[in-house]
């Protein structure tokens, strides 16, 4: 299955995604209700080496600068290995890919690894489950996110809940001990955190939906949107996309995993949508 570029999953009960070999990237998720949930930029580039804007882009083995790779690691820049793609017993389609090290990256990262992601859809639930083992003979630490982009139909009509009363650190202001007071954020200018801690679901709450997000083995959470002057200098992210999009990701920034020989690490991010009724 090396060759394949792009993987359509479709369960039985009619829940679709769409996925492409680079990168293992998710592009496209639309539940059983019918509309889809990922922003994806119309003017991604889709190419060896390029990162898709938009869906669902795998940060690893570095979160963004933080360290000497290049910004957010390899892996969403790499072509993946289709394991398997198909529709399970229960139902849910499920697609599972792999990356593992080659020449080109031990020259950047000198370890023997094998990252997996498993990407399942059934109903209104989107689960993306990643992990890693060390395949090698040697520790190594590393840096991860599922870094989720959701669609909005309008970033001034949507408000982020659970993250009241949590630590975070704020890379736009660069000051490291901020904490959320208010129950509710609200998007009105350029916002890039990192919180740390999550131990409950994050909610995008929107007039018409609320997507609820459940995080597991990753313990922070990036909550980013460029706002309308840095968008204007992403030359990937089409205009004015900053208002219908918002990333929440699941991550592990602020205390980097370490894994010695043969240990597996492994973390959830899980998104179920809730229309509201009319
Ligand atoms: O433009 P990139 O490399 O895809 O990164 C997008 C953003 O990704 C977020 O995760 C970071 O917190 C931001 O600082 C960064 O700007």
């Amino acid at each position: 299955m090396d060759k394949v570029s792009k993987v359509l999953l479709q369960a039985r009960d009619g829940a679709r995604a769409e996925l492409h070999t680079h990168g293992a990237h998710l592009c496209s998720w639309i539940p059983v209700s019918g509309s889809e949930q990922l922003f994806l930029s119309k003017s991604s580039e889709f190419g060896p080496g390029k990162a898709i804007r938009g869906g669902v882009p795998i940060v690893f083995p570095q979160f963004s600068n933080h360290g000497p790779l290049p910004k957010h690691g390899f892996a969403r820049n790499a072509e993946w290995r289709l394991v398997s793609s198909g529709v399970l017993e229960q139902g849910a389609a499920q697609a599972v890919f792999e990356l593992q090290e080659n020449i080109a990256r031990l020259l950047v990262w000198p370890h023997v690894f094998r990252a997996e992601l498993v990407v399942t859809i059934a109903e209104e639930t989107l689960q993306l489950d990643f992990s890693v083992v060390n395949n090698g003979d040697t520790a190594f630490s590393f840096t991860t996110a599922l870094h989720t982009y959701f669609k909005v139909d309008d970033i001034t009509q949507t408000l982020i809940h659970g993250l009241g009363g949590l630590d975070y650190r704020d890379t736009v202001g660069g000051s490291r001990d901020c904490q959320q007071e208010e129950p509710f954020l609200e998007i009105t200018a350029e916002t890039d955190r990192i919180y740390s801690d999550i131990t409950s679901d994050i909610v995008i709450i929107q007039p018409h939906q609320q997507v609820q997000i459940r995080q597991s083995g990753f313990n922070d959470a990036v909550v980013w949107n460029p706002g309308a002057e840095k968008n204007a200098q992403i030359s990937d992210l089409e205009p004015n996309g900053y208002q219908r999009m918002i990333c929440v990701e699941a991550a592990t920034i602020l205390h980097p995993i370490s894994l010695a020989p043969g240990q597996l690490w492994s973390g959830t991010q899980m998104m179920t949508v809730h229309p509201k009724s009319a």
